[in-house]
């Protein structure tokens, strides 16, 4: 028996490409069940703490089984490739000479311990010709075609996996650190030098480090020079308002290990699985975590979710208080004349009693003195005689008979003391504010809030304020991200615009790490040769990528990723660059995000039926479509007017939209959604 490891918990997440080589499943006449199992092997996490970021079946040729390999270690920088299949001895079997021609360094242990352990289960394991070994940071493992034999092959080499994927990449930290020292030896020598990027390309050569041809972006540079940290953008507070400032001019120190010059191998086809929204929802909602508790002051808990029940110290009103402005009267004296003894007015203490006969002016909210059980409100008095200056009353007559605790207020018939006035996760607005102040609590444990960097990317972009020149566009993205969480009350980042290059976004998303829970990018994740962003969270920041294509309108190409980052859990969130993908889906995703995380029991948005207020045409993808509402006096549901035409680039299409109207796909037999039908709707804005 071959003993099961556990993936340790805490090893670095592994970003695994698996590769089938087959002309039997290339040409569909087999099924991939191999590939299929390694692939669940991984995603079960039992044997290795994984992703598979790619797989992909070819054929048993020897150029395309090289080219995949060099692609996979060169341009994706994946930790782990497994292949399975094309490891015997018939005639087309050529994977171990394909992996053998792209290897830098043979790994002959992970050879004999998977044919060894093999052997103790058949004796034809001596037939397999198992070529194991690295290139770059890239460990590559044949294994057999046969789902049986790959299985215990892989399980038996996943012990040591981990520690050779820490061994890769230690050894691509240690020569990083030896560039870093160098660079700060020539930054000291330049003194005032010229533009970084000269000075790195410079040395590149006078560190004598090769530049080889497959790693030319690869082992010899720092990832960060430590004499040069940018200056860190301006961090705004949730309610402050001040958060459109940030800094231009960033110096890139960074050295992303993405391969950025080989467009022509980049994948035609994207490697992730398009998924449902609700499936996309439910991870995200999985990944993140309620943040920590603190104590708040009331004066800036608005918004904020409470961690702790806060309960009432003493009962509400404190005192009997009068419910009218009238008189303090005994119930059993009934209607008729009274002698008006004194006055009892709000904030003061009654100083007399009332007895039989007798009644006390008395205000809303004062308390009731003693003797007295009933308070008759003016308007059912008249006067019978005034002091003769006019200045108080001497006798009135009460005109109804009044029932015993008419119009008072009894002790605790508000609040009761001990009660419970507000519980755990209700969220604070300005009533419950005013409940707080009410018991006297001033301080609430509440649910810390996210701190949330916004980063629009793209080499067209300029400032709002800049001029325009040739090519450019201005940056919207930033501004309705950052506004957005500016009404959701949570602080943000901005972290500017990041050019189309691996270094600027690595040197951008490194710089925010530091600074926040929650990255927001737009742009740069769909398939263009410079939408770098997954490349970046994938080979540099070794992030996890749960899911990289929804099956949605817009918003395909929304990105989710979870990466370690000093002990800490970081959330990226990469929103497609069409600025309105980057809004429908920042309200898809992001916001329930945020919800879960500062502590809302129900992050999910309201969703309501609308009329639709003509034929909507139905897409492939499930659309959300966004409409205004009006309602006509006597119809309770809302209709719903589109704003017009959806492309995901016109902007003008969220203006006034108060809601997404959640349209499903077009199918055979549903191509439209006819004039007045109902459709659900998620609630965005002010409706
Ligand atoms: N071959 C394919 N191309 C595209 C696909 C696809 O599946 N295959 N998907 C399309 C879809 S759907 C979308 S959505 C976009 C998403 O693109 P990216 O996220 O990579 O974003 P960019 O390419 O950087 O920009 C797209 C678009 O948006 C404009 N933009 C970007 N940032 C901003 C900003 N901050 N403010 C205003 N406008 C911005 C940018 O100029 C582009 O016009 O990809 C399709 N392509
Ligand atoms: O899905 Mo893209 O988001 O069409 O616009
Ligand atoms: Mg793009």
């Amino acid at each position: 028996m071959i003993p099961l490891k556990m993936a340790d918990r805490d090893s670095p997440n592994i970003n695994v490409g698996i590769l089938t080589i087959s002309d039997s499943c290339y040409n569909g006449s087999a099924t991939d069940r191999s590939g299929e199992n390694l692939k669940h092997l991984v995603e079960t996490g039992k044997l290795i703490k994984g992703t598979v970021v790619t797989k992909d079946i070819i054929p048993d040729e020897l150029d395309q089984i090289k080219a995949k390999l060099l692609h996979w270690s060169d341009h994706l920088k994946l930790d782990l490739i497994l292949t399975t299949g094309g490891t015997g001895f018939a005639h087309r079997d050529v994977t171990p000479e394909a992996t053998k021609a792209v290897l830098e360094k043979e790994a002959m242990g992970l050879t004999v311990a998977m044919l060894k352990g093999s052997l103790d289960i058949t004796p034809m394991a001596m037939l397999t010709r198992l070529v194991c070994g690295s290139r770059g940071s890239t460990l590559i493992i044949n294994l057999p075609g046969s789902t049986k034999g790959s299985s215990e092959c892989f399980q038996i080499a996943s012990v040591a996996i981990p520690h050779a994927v820490d061994l890769l990449r230690g050894h691509k930290y240690q020569v990083e650190r030896t560039h870093s020292a160098l660079q700060a030896e020539h930054n000291l020598s330049q003194q005032h030098g010229h533009s970084h990027g000269h000075s790195q390309e410079k040395l590149h050569s006078s560190s004598g480090l090769p530049r080889s041809r497959h790693n030319s972006s690869g082992h010899q540079s720092s990832r960060m020079s430590p004499t040069a940290l940018p200056h860190p953008p301006l961090l705004n507070d949730g309610d402050k308002g001040n958060n459109h400032h940030h800094h231009h001019h960033h110096r890139c120190h960074a050295h992303s290990h993405v391969n950025a010059d080989q467009v022509a191998l980049r994948s035609r086809e994207s490697p992730y699985p398009i998924i449902p929204v609700k499936q996309a929802v439910s991870i995200v909602l999985e990944s993140v975590s309620l943040l920590p508790v603190e104590p708040v002051e009331i004066t800036c808990a608005l918004g904020r979710y409470l961690a702790a029940s806060v309960y009432a110290a003493d009962p509400l009103p404190p005192f009997c208080a009068s419910i009218k402005d009238g008189y303090a009267v005994k119930a059993e004296d009934g209607a008729g004349v009274r002698m008006v003894y004194g006055e009892s007015s709000a904030g003061d203490v009654p100083e007399k009693t009332v007895t039989s006969g007798f009644c006390m002016r008395i205000n809303t909210g004062a308390p009731v003195p003693n003797g007295a059980d009933a308070v008759v409100q003016v308007e059912d008095t008249e006067l019978v005689e005034a002091s003769v200056d006019g200045k108080t009353e001497i006798q009135i007559r009460i005109l109804k008979f009044p029932t015993v605790g008419q119009d008072i207020r009894p002790v605790g018939s508000d609040i009761e003391k001990g009660q419970e006035v507000l519980s755990v996760g209700q969220r604070l607005g300005p009533s419950e504010l005013g409940l707080l102040a009410t018991v006297g609590v001033t301080t609430v444990q509440c649910y810390s809030l996210p701190t949330v960097g916004v980063l629009s990317t793209g080499n067209e972009l300029v400032e709002p304020h800049a001029p325009l020149t040739e090519g450019k566009i201005r940056d919207s993205n930033r501004t309705v991200l950052l506004a957005q969480l500016k009404e959701l009350g949570v602080p943000s980042v901005d972290l500017g615009i990041a050019r189309d290059s691996p270094d600027t976004l690595l040197q951008k998303l490194s710089d925010a790490m530091d600074m926040v829970d929650i990255v927001v990018t737009t742009g740069g994740v769909s398939m263009g040769d410079k939408d770098y962003l997954k490349q970046v969270l994938l080979v540099d920041l070794k992030a996890k990528i749960h899911f990289a294509r929804v099956l949605m309108k817009p918003g395909k190409p929304t990105t989710f990723a979870t990466l370690e980052h000093k002990g800490k859990t970081k959330i990226v969130f990469g929103l497609p660059g069409n600025p309105v993908s980057s809004i429908v889906t920042c309200h898809l995703y992001l916001v329930p995000a945020i919800r879960k995380m500062s502590g809302c029991p129900n992050p999910l948005g309201t969703v309501i039926k609308v009329k639709v207020d003509r034929d909507l045409i139905l897409d492939p993808r499930p659309e959300y479509h966004r409409a205004s509402l009006t309602w006509d006096a006597d119809d309770a549901t809302p209709t719903a007017h589109t704003t017009g035409n959806q492309i995901s680039s016109r902007l003008l299409s969220m203006s006034c939209a108060s809601v997404l109207m959640m349209l499903p796909a077009s199918s055979p037999g549903a191509s439209h959604i006819p004039k007045g039908a109902l459709v659900d709707a998620l609630v965005i804005g002010p409706v």
